[in-house]
């Protein structure tokens, strides 16, 4: 059996041969183990070899996990100059950043998860979020509520009928209810009549009352038109809050492509886990594919290529549907390939799921992988067992696996796979009182606990102050308010006064416009810009400074110097070539000290403010460049006040879709060019800055008449209590580069909030806690190339929401060896020993799925996925009686084992 590393595993036949495929729409349909996701990183790098840019290239999968899986090995394995251009990520991602990329939603725009449309709804229906967060029912209840305004702006938009993400959502109830409004009104029942119930909700609930309505309907009509009502609603409120949810994200770029906005089109896409997307995605996916000759003539080097496997396909719940795949196969006509060797598992292994494959789940025997050794089964290697009854297994399972891990060699790992979260709860109990240290990936994400919510809210709050989703978490937190719903009816209304919740953990008692607006009027201001050798404002070099002071909007002087440097350059700016190369060769270049010298000068020693767009970015830079070669002078003593263009507009304008200076220039229509040459854009500052000036006169009187009001103030103390020192402390160390060898500044400051809401008793235990910390520290930030915190959140923040408890489970900071996962996050890993968990006829298949081959078959194939994560033993479990029997006191080990019995030994 193979377990080569990435660095020395060698490609088998089949897998060569989807290696080099180039050109055309491939499907690739292979068993668990076959390599799928080995072979991704090298598809990239062949690609590359044969002139493909890394830019054009698009990497997606289902999950989170997966995208970063296949990040992983593409960064081991590909070590090129350009091979960060890759979009790697998965579907939704991608949406997202396509969304903000071509300016289709406001840059302000927040994407919000399952808890904060909870959240929006509950406060609509007056219900207690916290209460409907742990129901079961009232959630499935919230979910149909949004997925029914989904289906409604599906409808509205004309998206055909099987790119629909929830269709179901709209019951054979409702739609006769439809039916009945649309008789009732002398209507014919159709798409635009159905848009105008959802839209006219109040006249409909009148003709429901009437005597045109069917009676015999009347007390479901209102259930019906209940769910239409706040479905309308909350897309209301999304709109007016430029909210994103999951789903927004792919309606949204769905029409974005197909509505012909020009954009970018990829001419190599690989897409993995094809099973579990939906219809939508593979949509979205075949418009973003320069093959399909949208934009440019489709050449030989256009490849998309699909990777997946039907037997593996247990996503119904969230959408996915085989049709999916079988859509696939008819577009890959003739080019569907299939993986041949199983290189996870020994022979005794492959042999039992080839057999169960074709069984259970209809697998074509000629495809079936054969493995890539002869191993035999050892005693123990093959097992079924079974126990007394569920509390019994419960405590054998426990107890075997104790002894496994005690006897096992060191790094070898167990899974203990169950079918339900509860199952995992009870295990993990029962090992934790045998002593087992383990890990459990199941139930309520440790990503999702509001604790862990408030730590990571308060570092996206430190990378972005307008970040109003988590501002809103972050205020419930720190029980300035009491729920998120009341935290963000706040924060809505600072928005419309152009304040910022930052304003009020400022030092002095004005907000960042009132104190821009009394310097404009009182002092001078330096609008300054910075050109440099890159990004990096620790290192780069600065090459070109520029400036305007300007006296109540007018110019009184104006600078600018070249400076030298012994770094690179960069040739290009974008897709632009940098006007800076040239610019330099016409003028006087001076020594880095001398030049900044002369800035200081310019600047003077009096009441002056600075300004730029985006200014944070120049007053670091500037304050590094001077620590290199003007160490005498304190830069930040200096040059205490910086005011940002940027920040500013972004409080005055959250509406606009972009921030950059040349699309203001466009937006505003204000004077000045975007040049990328430090005058020019001074110069487009300058109108800029006067822009903010005029319109932010027109907040003035609001802002200070609501920050006078008694309640408002009172929350801003309770704020400024819980948080301002801390916020403040946070800020400071933004800049600050750790030695080698220290925590990570992001975990330190994780850490630092846990212990203030520890402090202030809002901290209810979270035991895994420091399973995150070891994973960010040890997986995900390397301190040598990131030794700040700013550099860290910059890099991580974004990813920081996206992660989910199974990324631990890979995760080489987990000592565990031992681990509790339920099926679906089990899918895509592999250990050693693997214990699949009460293989009963009842749980697997369920009992309520009898009588839907559909579901029966998703059952088959769970009982796959759990089995195939197995790299050398096997166990499957079972127990004789159940106390709360579903159809009798005994029962039998899950059918579906029947045809596979005779490989196991029954112990
Ligand atoms: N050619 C190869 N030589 C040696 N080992 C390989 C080879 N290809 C894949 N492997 C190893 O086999 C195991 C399974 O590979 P991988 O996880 O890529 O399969 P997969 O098709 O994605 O599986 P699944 O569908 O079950 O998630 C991994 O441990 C991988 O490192």
């Amino acid at each position: 059996m193979n377990h080569t590393t990435q660095h020395t595993w060698q490609p088998d036949e089949s897998q060569q041969k989807v290696i080099e495929m180039v050109g055309g729409r491939h499907l690739v349909l292979a068993p668990p183990g076959c390599g799928k996701t080995q072979i991704l990183a090298e598809r990239v790098r062949h690609a590359h070899a044969q002139g493909m840019d890394y830019d054009a290239m698009l990497c997606l999968t289902f999950t989170n996990r997966a995208a970063r899986g296949m990040r992983e090995r593409i960064q081991l394995n590909i070590d090129d100059v350009g091979i960060e251009q890759i979009f790697v990520g998965n579907v939704h991602r991608f949406c997202s950043h396509f969304l903000f990329e071509n300016r289709v939603v406001p840059a302000e725009s927040a994407i919000i998860d399952e808890d904060t449309v909870v959240s929006i709804l509950a406060n609509y229906l007056q219900e207690d979020e916290g209460k409907v967060q742990a129901n079961f029912n009232r959630r499935r209840a919230y979910s149909e509520i949004m997925f029914f305004s989904h289906l409604m702006e599906e409808i509205k938009m004309g998206l055909p009928r099987e790119l629909r993400q929830h269709p179901d959502c709209a019951t054979p109830t409702d739609v006769q209810v439809m039916r009945a409004l649309c008789r009732a009104v002398g209507k014919e029942f159709t798409a635009d009549q159905m848009v105008d119930i959802y839209e006219h909700n109040d006249y409909y609930v009148d003709v429901a009352r009437s005597a045109a309505f069917d009676a015999s309907l009347r007390q479901v009509a209102d259930r019906t038109l209940f769910k239409m009502k706040y479905a309308h609603a909350y897309t209301a409120y999304k709109q007016q809050y430029n909210l994103l949810d999951f789903e927004d994200l792919l309606i949204k770029t769905y029409a974005t492509l197909r509505g012909g906005t020009p954009c970018k089109r990829y001419p190599w896409i690989q897409v993995d886990e094809v099973q579990d997307l939906n219809r939508l995605q593979l949509a979205i996916i075949d418009a973003l594919w320069a093959g399909n000759g949208a934009d440019t003539a489709p050449s030989q080097a256009h490849t998309l290529m699909f990777l997946g496997d039907e037997q593996q396909a247990i996503f119904s719940f969230m959408g996915a549907k085989l049709a999916t795949l079988e859509a696939i196969k008819r577009q890959c006509k003739g080019s569907v390939h299939h993986l041949h060797v199983n290189h996870r598992s020994p022979k005794y292994l492959v042999d039992m799921l080839n057999r169960f494959a074709a069984d259970q789940l209809a697998a074509d025997p000629d495809l079936l992988p054969r493995p890539d050794n002869d191993d035999k089964a050892q005693p123990g290697d093959m097992q079924i067992r079974d126990s007394r009854d569920i509390d019994d297994e419960l405590q054998d399972v426990a107890r075997y696996v104790k002894t496994l891990a005690q006897q096992a060699p060191d790094r070898e790992t167990t899974a203990v796979v169950v079918n339900s979260n509860k199952d995992a709860d009870q295990l993990s109990e029962t090992l934790t009182a045998l002593d087992v240290s383990h890990f459990k990936v199941s139930g309520t994400d440790i990503f999702a606990l509001p604790q862990v919510k408030w730590l990571l809210a308060h570092l996206s709050v430190l990378s972005n102050e307008l970040n109003h989703i988590a501002w809103s978490q972050l205020l419930t937190g720190l029980r300035v308010c009491e729920s998120e719903a009341s935290a963000r009816g706040w924060l809505r209304k600072m928005r419309d006064l152009a304040i910022s919740p930052a304003d009020f953990l400022r030092p002095n008692d004005d907000t960042y416009l009132q104190e821009f607006l009394s310097l404009y009027e009182r002092d001078d201001i330096v609008v300054f810009d910075t050109e440099t050798t890159g990004l990096n404002v620790f290192e780069d070099d600065i090459v070109q400074i520029a400036a305007e002071k300007i006296r109540q909007g007018r110019s009184v002087a104006k600078f600018s110097v070249y400076i030298e440097t012994d770094r690179t350059i960069p040739a290009m700016l974008g897709d632009i070539a940098n006007p800076i190369i040239e610019e330099r060769r016409h003028h006087q270049i001076h020594s880095h000290a001398d030049a900044l010298r002369m800035f200081l000068d310019f600047v003077g020693d009096g009441q002056v403010a600075l300004m730029g767009h985006n200014a944070e970015y120049d007053y670091r830079i500037m304050d590094y460049n001077l620590r290199r070669y003007l160490p005498e002078v304190d830069w930040q003593r200096r040059c205490p006040r910086c005011f940002d263009t940027l920040k500013l507009m972004r409080l005055l304008r959250p509406d606009l879709k972009a921030y950059k200076l040349k699309h203001l220039l466009a937006e505003l229509h204000l004077e000045g060019e975007n040049s990328h040459l430090a005058d020019d854009d001074v110069n487009a500052t300058v109108s800029l800055v006067g822009y903010c000036y005029a319109h932010g006169s027109e907040w003035l009187d609001g802002q200070r008449a609501y920050l006078a009001s008694p309640s408002v103030r009172q929350r801003v103390d309770r704020l400024r209590r819980a948080y301002q020192s801390f916020y403040d402390e946070a800020r400071q160390r933004l800049y600050e580069r750790l030695p080698e060898g220290d925590e990570p500044a992001l975990v330190g400051e994780m850490k630092r909030m846990a212990d203030l809401l520890k402090e202030k008793g809002w901290w209810k235990d979270v035991p895994k806690i420091d399973y995150v910390y070891r994973f960010l520290a040890g997986d995900i930030i390397d301190p040598a190339s990131e030794p700040s915190l700013k550099e860290q959140l910059d890099h991580h923040v974004m990813e920081l929401s996206t992660f989910k408890e199974a990324d631990l489970c890979s995760s080489t900071a987990i000592d565990d060896r031992v681990f509790v996962s339920t099926i679906h996050k089990a899918k895509g890993l592999e250990f050693n020993n693997v214990v699949v968990f009460d293989v009963v006829d009842g749980r697997i298949p369920n009992f309520y799925n009898q009588g839907k081959p559909d579901l029966m078959a998703e059952d088959a194939r769970k009982l796959y996925v759990a089995m195939s994560r197995a790299k050398k033993r096997l166990v499957v479990w079972w127990s004789r009686m159940r106390p709360q029997a579903y159809s009798g006191p005994e029962q039998r080990l899950s059918r579906f084992m029947d045809g596979v019995r005779a490989f196991f030994d029954n112990v």
